[in-house]
């Protein structure tokens, strides 16, 4: 839009042109060596806008016999693409730009003077009159009072001003945290309830001020008498000057301008001004615009389809992996002009080769999610760093074990700026201590790490129905956007501001799963369970808040605390392995089949599971080389009996009678015991077994001794394939 306000029926001559300095005044004056014409958008409805693309052709080729009009860049070039995938700032005029009209003119109308002022603007147009002082002849033409312009702002209420489209436009650029800028040779008084309405704070409006008659009495403003001439605004080059003390003020590296006029096309053609100017010809096109500007729109969509879009990349591909890409697919293709996210949804597959294969185009991945269709915009690969190569936002899905190798390979192949979430239910203990898989993502990769946490069955998921889950976060921006993400109909999540307590919930309700698939594999009910899983959550709690004093006791009532631990004992991996597990062992001890007649973990994890991990029994022994190191054991009785349980060193029916379980004095070689567990010959175990139990029960010592034996082949073959 014009400094001068204006009326469009006229030509921008060279004359006034050739009052603008230095090297602009010389661009500028071979731009004007076209007389520009404009055809002027009547006041009509948004509605009307919207059914004429490109809008208001210019007149101008028709009035100028002897040369061609110039065709508009409607389609961006490299450069211009790349700034504006990269701006800090836009920066929009606003008369004809933003609205429908030119609020001048429109309060000059409203005020009985439309001719009058017209004829002021012409002036001006034809530098017969300075811009200053065809201001202010007509502000004093229009002689409104503050009434007045409440009722011309009643009258015209900014929704019935707004150009079709620039709505959504600065909407979308402010989800993106795109700061943006109103600058108008307008008025304020006339352009804040815009500005409020697209939710741009003021201090972020550039625009000429009124002056005001003050009443002594009342204290209020009675009459216009003028305007603030040391505004930018009010004169030549002010767009480019408002444009640099933005940039004096802001540390933005890419600033856009966005306008219809000569005067917002100025705002790239100074140093210190914009990087790049984009010409609207939403409202009016202007062929001197049209013919200079980089990129030239009539339909504010295409600004937005042209935004950067967060990309997207799973690290993982397992039942739960697999389950929440599909969601994030069906978020991703979504056809909304406001959507944030890049369609395709890449997904590292550890085993690569013919799996690779087989997801890209069956678009299912048989080996771990059978039958449920991810998506055609998923896009599998076998090649780690290709994966997550420009992705804005990382989902980390990998069975705990692995994320350390994994995030070993990522170092310094993440984007900078990227944000994390881990899926992953589980955690790493090293002699300095416990670490969080969020806190291995963060600390190798250098990216804030979010935690999606809940009662989340994969296959259950993946059939949409209806699960919750919490995402725990450090950052909320970032937590906003993952909600987006995995948001679905069927999927229900909430932003929780307890990472810890979620991620350590999700770890160690898998413990708590294992001791109800025991007491499943003893034949016992409903009431036996229950027992377990009351003892487990406030383990689960204790344990937290003893590792975590910050971890908050609301997060155990979430569906990341006992949401997911009904879940898991219900329907999960650890309760079915650890069922069968038990009647394996009982079973054994039943038949007098001595030692080693139950199965191990290892072979029924790969029997029940079939390439899927289970996570309880490393966990198990996670947690337990904290409660040792640090004298905790008869503090949490059920995962200290459950863990002895696990590794043989009990009987599984003391899993009802955890608190004698935790009692029995067990000497377990520190050094050794650190996970993965050593493999040992089953019947070493299995005396070592028959030694310990001996004085604790005698009923249970036939069992104990062959779940001994396979929990030692078990514990050595699941973790075998620690990383
Ligand atoms: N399955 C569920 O219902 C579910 C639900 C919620 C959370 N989780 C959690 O999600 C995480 C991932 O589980 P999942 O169900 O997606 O996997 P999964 O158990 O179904 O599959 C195991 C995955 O590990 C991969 N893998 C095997 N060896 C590997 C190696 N050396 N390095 C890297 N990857 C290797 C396999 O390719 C496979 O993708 C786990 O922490 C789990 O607790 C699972
Ligand atoms: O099948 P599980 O036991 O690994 O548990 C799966 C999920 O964690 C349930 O939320």
């Amino acid at each position: 839009m014009m400094l001068s306000g204006r009326t469009c029926n006229h030509a921008f001559s060279t004359r006034q042109m050739s009052h603008q300095r230095g090297a602009l005044a010389l661009r500028s004056a071979r731009v004007a060596q076209r007389p520009v014409t404009c055809r002027r958008a009547p006041f009509v409805p948004s509605a009307v806008f919207l059914q004429s693309e490109p809008a208001q052709k210019t007149a101008s080729s028709a009035n100028n016999g002897d040369a061609a009009p110039s065709e508009a860049r409607t389609v961006p070039s490299e450069r211009a693409l790349a700034i504006w995938r990269s701006a800090d700032a836009v920066c929009f005029d606003v008369d004809c730009t933003i609205t429908i009209n030119d609020g001048l003119d429109l309060l000059a109308e409203f005020m009985g003077v439309k001719e009058e002022v017209e004829e002021l603007t012409n002036k001006a147009m034809d530098g017969t009159m300075s811009l200053t002082r065809s201001l202010e002849e007509r502000l004093n033409l229009i002689n409104c009072s503050p009434d007045d312009i409440r009722r011309f702002i009643k009258a015209y209420p900014p929704q019935s001003r707004l150009a079709p489209g620039i709505k959504e436009l600065i909407k979308a650029l402010q989800k993106r945290g795109v700061a943006v800028y109103l600058i108008s040779g307008g008025f304020r008084e006339l352009l804040l309830p815009i500005a409020a309405h697209l939710g741009i704070p003021k201090d972020r409006v550039f625009a000429n001020r009124m002056h005001w008659q003050w009443d002594d009495e009342t204290g209020m403003p009675t009459k216009l008498v003028g305007f603030d001439t040391s505004e930018p605004t009010a004169r030549n080059q002010g767009k480019p000057e408002a444009i640099a003390r933005i940039r004096e003020n802001n540390p933005y590296n890419t600033v856009v301008m966005i306008g219809d006029g000569i005067t917002d096309l100025e705002a790239v053609q100074t140093s210190g001004g914009a990087d790049l100017f984009i010409g609207s010809g939403v409202v009016v096109e202007r062929e001197a615009v049209v013919a200079e500007a980089e990129w030239y729109v009539y339909d504010y969509k295409a600004l937005v389809s042209a935004l950067s879009r967060y990309k997207v990349a799973m690290v993982g591909s397992g039942a739960w992996a697999c389950a929440a890409v599909r969601m994030i697919a069906q978020n991703t293709s979504q056809d909304d002009p406001e959507d944030e996210f890049d369609d395709d949804v890449r997904m590292w597959v550890h085993q690569g080769g013919e799996l690779v294969d087989t997801i890209n185009s069956t678009h299912e991945n048989p080996a771990y999610f059978p039958g449920i269709p991810l998506g055609p915009n998923v896009i599998a690969t076998g090649n780690l760093a290709e994966a997550v190569a420009d992705a804005d936002l990382l989902v980390f899905c990998a069975p705990h074990q692995y994320i350390r190798g994994i995030c070993k390979q990522l170092m310094g192949k993440v984007k900078p700026g990227a944000a994390a979430i881990s899926l992953t239910k589980g955690m790493r203990v090293t002699p300095e201590g416990p670490e969080l898989i969020s806190q291995i993502v963060r600390r190798t990769l250098g990216v804030d790490c979010s935690v999606l946490m809940g009662g989340n069955i994969a296959e259950d998921v993946g059939r949409e129905q209806l699960s919750e889950a919490v995402i725990g976060y450090y950052n909320l921006e970032h937590a906003q956007r993952f909600k987006k993400l995995f948001q679905r109909p069927y999927f229900r999540v909430t932003l929780l501001p307890d990472p810890v307590g979620a991620e350590l919930c999700g770890t160690l309700k898998n413990i708590v799963a294992l001791g109800v698939g025991m007491v499943d594999g003893l034949g016992m009910g409903p009431n036996s369970k229950a027992a377990i899983i009351r003892q487990g959550l406030l383990e689960m709690r204790d344990f937290c808040q003893a590792l975590y004093p910050s971890v908050r006791d609301d997060t155990f009532l979430e569906c990341c605390g006992v949401g997911d631990l009904v879940a898991t004992c219900i329907g999960g991996r650890n309760r079915r392995v650890a069922e069968a597990w038990t009647r394996s062992a009982v079973e054994g001890a039943e038949a007098g089949e001595g030692n080693g007649a139950g199965r191990s973990w290892a072979e029924l994890e790969k029997e029940l599971l079939q390439g899927q991990k289970l996570q309880g029994v490393l966990t198990s022994n996670e947690v337990q080389q904290i409660l040792r190191t640090r004298g905790w054991e008869s503090k949490y009785p059920l995962f200290t009996t459950i863990n002895r349980i696990v590794n043989g060193h009990l009987p599984p029916h003391l899993v009802v009678d955890y608190l004698e379980g935790a009692k029995a004095d067990i000497a377990v070689d520190v050094e050794e015991d650190i996970v993965p567990l050593p493999r040992q010959p089953a019947s070493a175990m299995a005396r070592l077994f028959g030694q310990l139990v001996g004085g604790i029960t005698q009923q249970g010592g036939a069992a104990a001794g062959a779940a001994a034996s396979a929990a030692a082949g078990a514990a050595s073959g699941a973790a075998s394939n620690s990383v």
